[in-house]
């Protein structure tokens, strides 16, 4: 069992971490049909451009300040009880802005929320800015301009999300030159619902010290050797690439063979009620149906804390506290 073992996670969406319950007090509050997109309680789509159309949809359940530190007090309480002592929480400024309250009143509300979990159980949190990949290279740069003001001391990083299949890593050079020129740390999606050539194509372009998925660098030998010894970090989420059909089950998902290969690996949830999971469960299926010890376990908690995109004395403080 892995519930008493301490967990980290590095790639989290936040309104992809909604519980469905709160959808539906939230969708009550604001008086919004939720039959399109949660169904018996879950949430419903059949492929990726479905499953955002869903997320979209949960997102805008969310309009005020207050709701997303009701977001965020939610899900953070929920993981540190669960045994994480460390989140990073991919956040989107053009989302405060689709609501209408500005990526400001949207961080602070988040902020506020992870500052009472905090307070509640521990857990330390940082954001992560995302540009969506599919609003085109001027939004992103805009969403990295963003973070690059550094409007809040808990932003620390920048990531690029969204339809990967849509423009090529070199449209977004500009946008992670301005994120890594402000200090941010730098990971972006790749190698999810593209091949090998996509995480190349982010190394070579964005040289992120760490990648979101990469899994699909499984497809290109050398790449994995690459990926090993350039130390880059891979945030793998099993149970989303096994929801999203990338790899038909957890038998066949190539974590086990990136580990073995000597890449470094983290365990993460991505949008966990979209995709039927939770890190508690992540952790649980690495130890199950993917055959890793104990420590190796433990291992990629300690490897989610190095790649961290923290200040060094919290980096240490949760080191020690492993
Ligand atoms: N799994 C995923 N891939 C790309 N963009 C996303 N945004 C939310 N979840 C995502
Ligand atoms: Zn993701």
């Amino acid at each position: 069992m892995t519930t008493s073992v301490p967990k980290a996670e590095l790639h989290c969406h936040i309104e992809g971490a909604t519980p469905p319950a709160l959808a539906l007090s939230q969708a009550a509050r604001y008086g919004i049909d939720t039959s399109a997109f949660i169904r018996d309680g879950a949430y419903a789509w059949q492929d990726f451009t479905s499953f955002v159309q869903s997320y979209d949809a949960t997102a805008n359940l969310f309009r005020t300040e207050q709701d997303y530190a009701l977001l965020a007090e939610t899900y953070l309480t929920e993981i540190a009880q669960a045994g994480a002592v460390y989140s990073e929480l991919i956040v989107s400024p053009d989302q405060g802005d689709a609501v209408g309250i500005g990526a400001d009143a949207y961080i602070a509300g988040l902020a506020e929320g992870a500052e009472r979990a905090k307070a509640k159980t521990g857990i330390e949190t940082r954001f992560i800015i995302v540009g969506i990949r599919h609003f085109g290279p001027e939004r992103v740069v805009k969403a990295a301009e963003y973070a690059a003001r550094r409007p809040h001391p808990l932003i620390t990083g920048f990531n690029l999300a969204g339809e990967e299949r849509m423009h090529r890593v070199a449209d977004f050079v500009r946008a992670f030159d301005i994120a890594r020129d402000a200090g941010l740390g730098i990971t972006i999606h790749a190698g999810e619902l593209s091949g090998a050539f996509s995480v190349r194509d982010a190394l070579d372009h964005v040289r992120p010290s760490r990648i979101s998925h990469g899994v699909r660098a499984i497809e290109d030998a050398d790449l994995v050797r690459r990926l090993a010894d350039e130390g880059v970090v891979l945030e793998v989420c099993p149970g989303s690439n096994v929801a999203l059909g990338v790899f038909p089950d957890f038998e066949s998902h190539p974590l086990r063979a990136l580990h073995a290969a000597g890449v470094r690996v983290t365990l993460n949830a991505d949008d966990p009620p979209f995709f039927h999971t939770s890190l508690a469960r992540e952790y649980e299926l690495a130890a199950t149906a993917m055959g890793f010890s104990d420590a190796d376990i433990r291992g990629m908690t300690r490897t989610a804390i190095e790649a961290a995109f923290v200040d060094e004395p919290t980096r240490q403080r949760l080191l020690a506290a492993l």
